[in-house]
């Protein structure tokens, strides 16, 4: 049976990639004719590893093909999964526009019985809601003696390294009140599972909120250990000592504990407020949460903080470099990526700012513009006549530079490690001056 990906976003796209990988027939859709017409002819419009290779090789074989035509893609397919955007509203809850939009058009398009398959993030009930959608549609067509199941499946997978993350998942949730369904779901499954990972399979309602659960969880150790870095800054202790200290714990584990400048990216920001908004109109109080995305706040501004301590207010005259604009390295989105907030911050004072990232300048140029910044294919030569670097993304190709290089060509060789990418001790015995998140008042 067919499978079919609604939105080509990095979720729909990734999940559709890997389904023909294992041999499915995927139509992929999209309502962007734009994005279909440049998947149809091998353009992949985000930038993730081993992804354009995938499509290219499943597409060459006849087994993933891409169309603006939900019903042609439907006809075929028993599986139907709905990957759209579920962006934060302007009161942080998740707006479900795209998700109830494709349930109507699933209702006026349905012919047999199909499983839909939710796998973009959404709150706890929207199934039912997806499901009550295509039943009014059906009734309008006089066709309630179609069947279909709702299912809940929701995505873990990271940026950068997507198609890993789906191949090997840590565990697949499915959603569902349909024992038969359940077990359609796990063969579907089955070829990604490795030994101990399992389907876990539940009610959709949980489903749905452990996705929530799942990325707030991460976001509170990135915002936990946030607060403790202020506390290392504060008192002396060196946040890597920590961090390396408590992680060993393996009741603590040693994964999203680096400090920096907060978390970004289209998932955690969005998805820990609304689940914030879930919890508030069932009226269940949040503290925890609420601190989460305070502290978030609190760091992304850190940054600025610490420029304008050492500058004062006003930055007219001064060029700053920012190495690294993406959220995270190996990808080129910049959905709620801190370098935004920074560059920003620095531009309104007045600073001038050379820009360097591997793969986002294209991305950066149509969200930040030209007023300010000047984009840098190298990122050496961004460094030219510069006050101070801020490093904001820990792409690989930062990681061990050319300090000679650098203190050369610096006006005065300052680095702002957002990233805590090189050792305060050796910079310092380098010439530079160097500040970091959590380890600045380490002088042991
Ligand atoms: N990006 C991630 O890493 C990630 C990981 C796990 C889960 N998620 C969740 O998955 C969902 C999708 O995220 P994304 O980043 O892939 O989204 P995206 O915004 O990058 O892409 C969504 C796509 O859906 C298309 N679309 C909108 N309405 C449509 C319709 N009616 N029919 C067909 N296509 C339509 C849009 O044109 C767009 O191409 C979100 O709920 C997100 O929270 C994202
Ligand atoms: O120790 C850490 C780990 C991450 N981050 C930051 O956290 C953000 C998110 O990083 P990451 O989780 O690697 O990227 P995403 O692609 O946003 O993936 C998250 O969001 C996805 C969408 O829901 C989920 O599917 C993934 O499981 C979840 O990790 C980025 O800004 C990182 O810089 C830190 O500051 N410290």
């Amino acid at each position: 049976m067919d499978i079919c990906t609604i939105g080509t976003g990095y979720v729909g796209l990734v999940t559709g990639t890997c389904f023909a990988e294992m041999g499915h027939n995927v139509w992929c859709v999209d309502i962007d004719e734009e994005k279909i017409k440049k998947l149809c002819n091998g353009v992949i419009p985000i930038y993730e590893p081993g992804l354009e290779e995938m499509v290219k090789r499943n597409k060459e074989e006849g087994r993933l093909r891409f169309t603006t035509s939900l019903s042609e893609a439907m006809e075929n397919s028993l599986f139907l999964f709905i990957a759209v955007g579920t962006p934060p509203k302007e009161d942080g809850s998740a707006d479900l526009t795209h998700v109830i939009g494709v349930a109507r058009e699933i209702g006026k398009n349905i012919n047999n019985y199909k499983i839909i398959i939710n796998k973009s993030t959404v709150p706890v009930k929207t199934g039912l809601k997806v499901r009550q959608v295509i039943y009014e549609e059906l009734l309008l067509r006089e066709r309630t003696d179609i069947e279909f199941d709702v299912v809940s499946n929701p995505e873990f997978l990271k940026e950068g390294a997507a198609i890993e993350d789906f191949l090997r998942p840590d565990r697949i949730v499915i959603g569902t009140d349909n024992v038969r369904t359940g077990e359609l779901m796990k063969e579907l499954y089955s070829p990604f599972l490795r030994n101990g990972h399992q389907v876990l399979i539940m009610n959709i309602s949980s489903a749905e909120l452990t996705k929530y659960a799942a990325n707030s969880m991460l976001a509170t150790r990135i915002s936990f250990i946030n607060e403790i870095s202020r506390i290392c800054d504060a008192s002396g202790a060196d946040i890597e000592q920590v961090r390396l200290g408590i992680g060993s714990d393996s009741r603590i584990g040693m994964p999203f504990l680096y400090a920096g400048i907060g978390y970004g990216g289209s998932c955690f920001p969005k998805d820990v407020q609304a689940l914030i908004r879930t919890a508030n109109e069932l009226g269940v109080p949040t503290e925890i949460l609420n601190s989460v995305e305070m502290v978030n706040i609190a760091q992304k501004g850190l940054l600025v903080e610490m420029v304008v301590n050492k500058y004062g207010k006003d930055l007219s005259g001064y060029t700053f470099a920012i190495w690294g604009l993406a959220f995270k390295p190996n990808t080129d989105d910049m959905r709620e990526a801190p370098s935004l907030e920074i560059i920003n911050g620095l531009v309104e004072k007045g600073a001038k700012i050379n820009a360097h990232d591997p793969i986002a300048i294209s991305v950066a140029r149509e969200l930040l513009g030209e007023h300010g910044i000047t984009y840098y294919e190298n990122n050496y030569s961004a460094l030219e006549g510069v006050e101070a670097l801020l490093l904001l993304t820990e792409w690989n190709n930062y990681r061990r530079p050319d300090f000679h290089r650098m203190l050369r060509v610096m006006k005065t060789p300052t680095i702002f490690d957002g990233r805590n990418q090189y050792d305060p001790k050796k910079m310092k015995q380098m010439g530079f001056e160097y500040y970091c998140i959590g380890r600045n008042g380490n002088n042991e």
